[in-house]
């Protein structure tokens, strides 16, 4: 007879776990999935040691079925580690993110924080990041106090652009001080995890990481802030929803390159915005043209003005446009944004920043 679901639900049900009960029991089994002899499901729901700890006995349980050929068991990387153990223990290892959203009644106001602006695109790889971390920058040095929040869970980039790496503290084991660098407060999951390490989460995790970073972190740990930046993952998906959800957001910057392909995806972006009640504060257009440094040569690798048309299509404000500079790039890696430094592509953010205090959204 072929291996059912029932079959290794039973199993399972019938082996006694670390901490007492069973994973069925304890409703700690996700995403089961059973074909032709292989067996795979994901442990989730208790702190990371204890899944790792019953792991062993599970997969030999299944493996000792005769129908069986494989078993994978996944504990996503990450799992409440900290938040199922007592603050010391906590205090111990660093504060843990990730876990399961806890309820909340309706969007609520970040503490200490005026304004919440996400930075968002459609498609990933136009520049979302390298424009939030030199947006966070510019807008300090207009005297701004700015917060930046790297919400791209599954591919941090923050830490890198913004030159920080430490491990933020949890004094309590609850409350996650962020890091500060070029005078910009900072917090990023890819600050908790190791750089290399894949974030392996389903939605209900991301949404309480979210969740987490943004009511359990202090950000106004280094004073007040006038304006929190958001830098969203790609595309429209439970992170935004969650931010959407959670907090007061004040409004959106779509960033986008000429083209069309990202435009079309910018457009979802923004669509998911006004959908969801978000004010669009305006479309920057990233990679917009590209100078030679030898001759002087204007190219436009990308397309040219797409962003801008479409702005004034969806009848929304074109907050500017920025070139290709190998500066904007070698500056990103380096750990120090070009809007910190001087010359025309920090010019560029400063102006970008100014449009943006000028019309009083920060
Ligand atoms: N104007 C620019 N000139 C030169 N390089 C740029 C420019 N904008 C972004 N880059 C480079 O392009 C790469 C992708 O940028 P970035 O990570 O900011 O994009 P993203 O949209 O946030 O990507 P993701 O989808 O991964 O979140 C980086 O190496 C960055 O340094």
């Amino acid at each position: 007879m072929a291996l059912s679901k029932e079959t290794v639900l039973a199993t399972l049900q019938s082996v006694e776990v670390p901490g007492g009960g069973t994973a069925i029991s304890r409703d700690l089994v996700r995403a089961l999935a059973v074909q032709n002899g292989v067996v795979r499901f994901v442990l989730e729901g208790a702190p990371q040691p204890e899944l790792e700890a019953m792991r062993p006995a599970l997969e030999a349980a299944i493996k000792a079925l005769p129908e069986v050929t494989s078993v994978t068991v996944v504990v996503p990387a990450g799992a409440p580690r900290g938040l199922g153990g007592t603050a010391q223990q906590s205090q111990q290892r660093g504060p843990a993110i990730g876990g399961h959203p806890k309820p909340q009644q309706g969007p609520q106001k970040v503490p200490g924080v005026k304004k919440i602006i996400a930075v968002g695109s459609g498609k990933g790889g136009v520049g979302k990041s390298t424009v939030a971390s030199n947006l966070a920058v510019a807008l300090t040095r207009a005297g701004k106090k700015v917060g930046l929040l790297d919400a791209d869970i599954y591919g941090p980039s923050l830490p890198r652009m913004m030159g920080a790496s430490k491990r933020p503290a949890s004094p309590d084991g609850q409350t996650i001080l962020p890091l500060q660098a070029h005078g910009v407060t900072l917090m990023s999951v890819g600050l908790m995890l190791k750089e290399s390490e894949a974030v392996i989460w389903r939605g209900p995790m991301l949404m309480g990481a979210m969740q987490q970073m943004l009511f359990q972190v202090k950000w106004d740990e280094y004073g007040p802030l006038d304006v929190l930046l958001i830098d969203l993952p790609p595309g429209t998906g439970d992170v935004q929803l969650t931010l959407c959800q959670k907090t007061e957001l004040d409004g959106a910057i779509i960033v986008s390159t000429p083209q069309d392909v990202a435009l079309l995806d910018a457009k979802k972006a923004i669509d998911m915005f006004q959908r969801l009640k978000t004010p669009i504060h305006g479309l920057v257009e990233n990679m917009s043209s590209y100078v030679c440094p030898n001759c002087g040569h204007e190219a436009h690798l990308f397309g040219h003005g797409g962003v801008a048309a479409e702005a004034k299509a969806l009848g929304l404000p074109f907050l500017g446009a920025l070139p290709v500079d190998l500066d904007v790039r070698l500056a990103g890696d380096a750990g120090t944004p070009v809007a910190a430094g001087e010359g025309p592509a920090a010019e560029g953010y400063a102006a970008l920043a100014q449009g943006l205090v000028d019309r009083d959204l920060i």
